[in-house]
């Protein structure tokens, strides 16, 4: 054959095969190229949408374990909790009353910055959607010297694990920009973390239960969850409370999709190693323990007390603050959690949610609304599609379900 004849020409194989490197690199969402393209390109284009070699099932090459993202979640959850610790055993806790006259204290702020300077080291194109900002703060100065002091002496006993945090934020202003950066309107595509730096902040200042919780959602999807709960017993076996312990107490519990939830102690330093978790198989509904918030205006007791009576349930409720009830359920020391809506116009927020549902569904549970539907976390700051939570070990769920319809179908 005489090369004028040749089908493929060696500088039309280079070029074909330059193609095929740069569709396979922009394809995926977190090579260096990508970002940079992302950047570029307008956000309206569903760039992300083109994966020419991928069938439904994920290639193996955009596979991801998450170990960089659980770690820093772990560490980052760690280092802030210490710091809402030294907040909680405070009697002055610097609290502000927000638009909606819901509370804020210095511990959410100090956490929200910490947390968030840590992801902005470690992932610096994502984006957070964080439950605070900073705008009370700069009209408050005194206010925000006393957070950033709290901030710059809550370091990692271990210098390793404080490295990779980024180390201690530089200084006010870096604060109050890393507080702001938690602005994202969330939504279905991209890597979004979403941020409650102290969850059940009423618990807090109650001197109950409350939550530090992280997620890191890719595409709508919950891949990594920490939950750190400081006043939560260390063994997994402790049968669930609201009681607040003494020393010696505090844990974090963590999930990464398709791996299992685990638990550890809480500590000052380096992770502490960390054990499964999985939620109790319930043989017998009636013999269930279930939880619900404290608050009466966050979920209706009234319905959930009459669920309960229908499922055979003869256990009184345990009422607790925060995410710590997810945890809870997950490591089977309780069963059921229920929060059903008192205001038919209330969208929970992303934040309240994201973490404990994965950790839940991981440790073997299923959590979904009122309605049966799983919770949509892809639709923007809040759950705007779902309204309440039914959380329940696999076996029991679809009982569970059963009766909450009943209950509210009969209102
Ligand atoms: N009306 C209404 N309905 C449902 N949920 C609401 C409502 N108002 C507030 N919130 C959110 O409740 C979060 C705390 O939830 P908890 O389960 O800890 O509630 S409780 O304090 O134990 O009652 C709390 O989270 P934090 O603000 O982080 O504390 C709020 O986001
Ligand atoms: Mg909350
Ligand atoms: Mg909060
Ligand atoms: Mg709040």
């Amino acid at each position: 054959m005489s090369p004028d004849r040749q089908v493929f020409k060696p500088r039309t194989l280079i070029l074909f095969s330059l193609i095929i490197s740069i569709l396979a690199l922009i394809s995926t969402p977190q090579s260096r190229l990508a970002l940079l393209v992302k950047q570029i390109l307008p956000p309206s284009l569903p760039y992300f949408n083109l994966r020419p070699f991928h069938s439904t099932r994920p290639h193996p090459r955009t596979m991801s374990s998450y170990s960089h993202e659980i770690d820093i979640a772990l560490l980052a959850v760690q280092r802030a909790t210490l710091l809402t610790q030294k907040v909680f055993h405070n009697n002055a806790k610097g609290t502000l009353s927000k638009d909606d006259r819901s509370p804020v204290t210095i511990g959410d702020f100090g956490a929200q910055a910490l947390i968030i300077a840590a992801l902005r080291h470690n992932f610096p194109h994502d984006e957070i959607v964080g439950e605070e900002e900073a705008s009370s703060l700069r009209d408050n100065p005194s206010l925000a010297e006393q957070i950033f002091a709290l901030v710059r002496e809550s370091k990692l006993d271990d210098s390793s694990a404080e490295n990779r945090l980024g180390g201690p934020i530089k200084d006010l202003d870096a604060m109050l920009a890393a507080i702001d950066a938690g602005k994202s309107s969330g939504g279905s595509k991209g890597r979004i973390w979403a941020l409650d730096p102290v969850d059940g902040t009423k618990g807090f200042l109650r001197g109950g239960q409350y939550a530090v919780c992280l997620a890191l959602m890719v595409d709508g999807d919950v891949k990594v969850g920490v939950l750190g709960c400081p006043n939560l017993p260390v063994d997994d076996a402790a049968p669930i409370s609201a009681d607040v312990g003494g020393e010696g107490k505090g844990v974090l519990f963590a999930a990464v999709q398709g791996q299992g939830a685990t638990s550890r102690p809480l500590t000052e330093g380096a992770l502490a190693s960390a054990k499964t978790i999985a939620m109790k198989g319930v043989g017998d509904i009636t013999q269930a323990t279930f939880c619900e918030s404290v608050e009466a205006a966050h979920s209706s007791h009234g319905d959930q007390a009459a669920i309960a009576t229908r499922l055979g349930i003869t256990q009184e409720s345990v009422r607790m603050d925060s995410q710590a009830k997810y945890g809870s359920i997950a490591r089977g020391a309780g069963d059921l959690y229920l929060r059903l809506p008192v205001r038919k116009d209330y969208e929970e927020k992303i934040w309240d949610h994201a973490a404990g549902d994965l950790i839940v569904r991981e440790a073997g549970g299923e959590v979904t609304d009122a309605e049966g539907k799983r919770l949509d976390f892809s639709i923007g700051r809040t759950l705007k599609a779902n309204k309440g939570v039914v959380a329940a070990p696999r076996g029991v769920h679809g009982k569970v379900l059963e009766v909450v319809k009943e209950v509210l179908s009969n209102k």
